[in-house]
C-alpha cells in the first residue's frame, strides 16, 4: 500500500525529514514516533504528495501511485478516494454550518455515490467507526473531539479509503475518548484490511496499534522495526530514552 524509498525533505539548507526505507502493506499498522520537531508530520505529508515550500527527494509510492512524480489530478484522485488524510483536530476542517451527514453525502457525490447509495454507504462507515448514525443529524460543534475524529475517519472509509495517514490522531482528546478511537483504528486494520500510517508521540498508543515503529530524531530515522521488539529491547540510545520517559507503557501488553 505503501513504499518509501530515499525520501528526503529538504529546506532551508537542511534535511528536515529523511526515511531510507518504509514498507506498509494492507492490514497493517507503523507508527513514526520521535520529539517533536524530529520529522514526522514532514514524512507523513509527503507520502501524499502535501510537503509545501520544501524539497523532496526519493520514491513514494502510495496505491500504485508515484506520489513525487504524479500529475495534480492524480494526487487528487488518490488523496479523495483511496489514501485519506486525518489531522489533529478534525473539527476545525469540518465546515461548521454543514451537518456531518450532509457533508459526508456532499463528499460522497463528488465520487458519484448518490441517494438511498450515499445514505446506506454513510450509516454503514459511521457504523464501522462505533458511532451512533444520529452523529450525521448534528452540526460539527455539537459532537466531541472523539466523535469529531471517528467520524474523519468514517468520512475516508465512506470514500473507499484503503490508507490512512493521521496525525496524532488521539493527543486532543481525553484519555478514555483515546481508548475509543484506538479500538476504532484497530478494528479498522483488522476487519478492514485498512494499512495505517500514523504520527504519534504516545508510545502507549503506538505499543496497542502499530505493528512496526520507526523512530526518528533530528529528521532521520535512528531505529525501526516491529513495535514489540523496539520498544521492549531498543537498540538506540535514543529510543531507550523515549521508553524510559513513558512509565505506564510497561503495564501495557506488547
Ligand atoms: N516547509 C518547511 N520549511 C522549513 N522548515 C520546515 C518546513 N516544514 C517543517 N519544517 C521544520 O522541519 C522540522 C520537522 O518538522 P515536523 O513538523 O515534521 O516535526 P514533527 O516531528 O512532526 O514535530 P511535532 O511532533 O512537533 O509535530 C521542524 O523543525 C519544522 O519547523
Amino acid at each position: 500500500m505503501i513504499e518509501i524509498r530515499d525520501l528526503v525533505v529538504r529546506a532551508g539548507g537542511r534535511v528536515i525529514s529523511s526515511v531510507p526505507e518504509l514498507d506498509l502493506a494492507a492490514g497493517r499498522c507503523t507508527a513514526l514516533v520521535g520529539e517533536s520537531g524530529s520529522g514526522k508530520t514532514t514524512a507523513l505529508l509527503a507520502t501524499l504528495g502535501l510537503v509545501e515550500g520544501a524539497e523532496v527527494t526519493g520514491r513514494v509510492t502510495v496505491c500504485g501511485t508515484e506520489v513525487l512524480t504524479a500529475s495534480e489530478r492524480a494526487l487528487r484522485d488518490l488523496r479523495g478516494a483511496k489514501a485519506a488524510l486525518v489531522m489533529q483536530s478534525p473539527q476545525a476542517a469540518l465546515n461548521p454550518v454543514m451537518r456531518l451527514g450532509t457533508l459526508m453525502r456532499r463528499a460522497l457525490a463528488r465520487h458519484g455515490v448518490k441517494g438511498a447509495a450515499a445514505r446506506a454507504r454513510a450509516h454503514e462507515a459511521v457504523s464501522a467507526v462505533l458511532l451512533d448514525p444520529a452523529v450525521l443529524r448534528r452540526y460539527p460543534h455539537q459532537v466531541s473531539g472523539g466523535q469529531a475524529q471517528r467520524f474523519a475517519l468514517a468520512l475516508a472509509l465512506a470514500l473507499g479509503a484503503d490508507v490512512i495517514a493521521a496525525d496524532e490522531p488521539t493527543s486532543a482528546l481525553d484519555v478514555t475518548v483515546q481508548a475509543e478511537v484506538v479500538a476504532v483504528l484497530r478494528r479498522l486494520r483488522d476487519e478492514r484490511g485498512l494499512a495505517l500510517l500514523l504520527v504519534s508521540h504516545d508510545l502507549a498508543l503506538v505499543s496497542t496499534v502499530a505493528d512496526d515503529v520507526v523512530v526518528m530524531k533530528d529528521g532521520r530515522v535512528v531505529e525501526s522495526g516491529p513495535t514489540a521488539r523496539v520498544l521492549t529491547e531498543p537498540a538506540h540510545p535514543y529510543t531507550r530514552d523515549l521508553v524510559a520517559a513513558v512509565p505506564r507503557l510497561k503495564e501495557v501488553e506488547l
